[in-house]
């Protein structure tokens, strides 16, 4: 019998660890908050039960992170998985903490959600999973506390929901003016025009930006892209309508594969009765799994899941160019062998983060009683994202690092300086 033990991949909190740690490091931040910002305020776990469909009394369990507020209130998205844990919740946190701060938004970092697979339950059963949850939750969420939005699994329904549930536990005389403890809301609740499409015109935005700090254009280029939700669909959207070709798409249920490039809009729509699957698509062809990764392409996008990318096939990517729609979808070692192969990695704080400057400006709506137009909502998310990307390429070319470290070293001072100013630690 052998003895040796096979090495467990890493998770993706010792992930985001090793990327803190290492750019703590690189700048010499204060040990004191070095102290602060490596561990999470708090990790709120609740269990609750509610009926089914069928008369049964199930048991959930539900989870909010909240890293840090130094900069605002938590702010982060609710994912409904079967995988979510309090481990995967704190990683997804303090990469909300992160994301805040280099977007410049008056924001800390959280991500919550609850263990279950959307696909076991009717509509029925999902909105009172919501609501039970929501009501556990209690105060420590708000609007001025911790904001939720959504993420893999939930959508703007989910966040009516709550919506409804938080505002029938306070007084009628504040409930109108409550409708910002959560953003991604739909339009007729206080919804903002285009937070539908931000993240993925964000992903979009940043890979054209990057190209044409390259003295390129997405005329021509092709991209593949794994997992076609809010974020696949609507980046597949824009970079089609700006002249690239998506030759692959991957979901968790079939990999497509189409060299003369498939249409977005038509596997979107295919997806709508499917509770959003690609599969079963007959305008592509379905290839196995595995060969994804190494598809010949311009451009790749991961926007599914973390860990997706790991020191393995690294070495089969062909695209000089992925642009991380998810959270952490590449494990530090893939991350190593990318970047020694030459590869540029635009990192998931800057890249996906068209969605939480989203979340902010309907927070602001709210906040002011406002109704904003939806080309008006894009022209201020344009502007913002671009002054962020600008900002992250010259940390680049100052520090002579790569762009996740950029990106960190920008988010890291930003709130370095917060606590400094305020004395605690000098
Ligand atoms: N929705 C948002 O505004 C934001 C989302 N994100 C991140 O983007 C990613 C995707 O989120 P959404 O599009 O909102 O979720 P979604 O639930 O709308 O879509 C998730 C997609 O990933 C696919 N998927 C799940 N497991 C997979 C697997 N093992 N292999 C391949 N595909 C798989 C699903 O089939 C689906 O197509 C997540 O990492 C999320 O944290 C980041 C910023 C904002
Ligand atoms: O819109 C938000 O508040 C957060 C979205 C989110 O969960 C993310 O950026 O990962």
């Amino acid at each position: 019998m052998s003895t040796l033990q096979e090495k467990k991949p890493a998770t993706m909190y010792e992930n985001v660890m090793q990327q803190y740690n290492q750019v703590a490091n690189l700048v010499g931040l204060n040990e004191n908050i070095k102290k602060i910002l490596g561990i999470t305020n708090n990790e709120i776990i609740v269990h609750f039960p509610v009926k089914m469909d069928n008369g049964e009394v199930k048991i959930f369990t539900g989870y909010r992170v909240q890293h840090n507020n130094a900069l605002g209130p938590y702010k982060g998205g609710l994912r409904y998985h079967p995988t979510i844990d309090v481990d995967d919740a704190k990683a997804l946190a303090m990469w909300m903490t992160w994301k805040t701060s280099l977007a410049g938004l008056p924001f800390g970092g959280a991500k919550g959600g609850i263990q279950l697979d959307p696909r076991e339950h009717s509509l029925a059963e999902l909105e009172r999973i919501t609501r039970r949850f929501t009501y556990a939750l209690g105060d420590n969420i708000g609007p001025d506390q911790d904001i939720p939005a959504p993420d893999v699994n939930t959508n703007p329904q989910t966040m009516a929901w709550i919506l409804d549930t938080y505002m029938s536990t306070k007084s009628p005389s504040s409930r109108s003016h409550n409708n910002h403890i959560v953003t991604g809301k739909p339009v007729g609740s206080g919804g903002l025009e285009g937070r539908d499409r931000a993240t993925g015109f964000g992903v979009f935005l940043t890979i054209k930006l990057y190209l044409a700090s390259q003295g390129k254009t997405l005329e021509g280029k092709t991209f593949i892209v794994q997992g076609f939700g809010n974020v696949g669909q609507w980046a597949s959207q824009f970079m089609v309508e700006e002249g690239a070709k998506l030759i692959a798409v991957q979901d968790a249920h079939a990999t497509l594969y189409k060299e003369e490039g498939i249409d977005p809009i038509t596997l979107t729509e295919h997806t709508q009765p499917r509770k959003g699957s690609i599969a079963g698509f007959t305008e592509a062809e379905e290839i196995a799994p595995d060969d994804f990764f190494g598809l010949e392409c311009d451009v790749l996008i991961p926007a599914a899941l973390g860990n997706q990318i790991n020191q393995d096939n690294a070495l089969s990517v062909k695209a000089n160019l992925i642009a991380e729609g998810a959270n952490g979808p590449i494990t530090t070692e893939g991350e190593e062998v990318l970047l020694k192969r030459g590869i540029t990695i635009i990192p998931d704080i800057l890249c996906n983060s068209g969605g939480v400057i989203g979340s902010y400006f309907e927070w602001l709506q709210n906040r002011h009683g406002e109704i904003w137009q939806l080309d008006e909502v894009m022209q201020k998310i344009e502007k913002k994202l671009t002054e962020n990307f600008k900002r992250v390429e010259k940390a680049v070319e100052e520090n002579e690092v790569d762009w996740r470290t950029a990106a960190y070293i920008i988010a890291i001072h930003r709130i370095e300086l917060a606590y400094t100013q305020r004395g605690i630690f000098p």
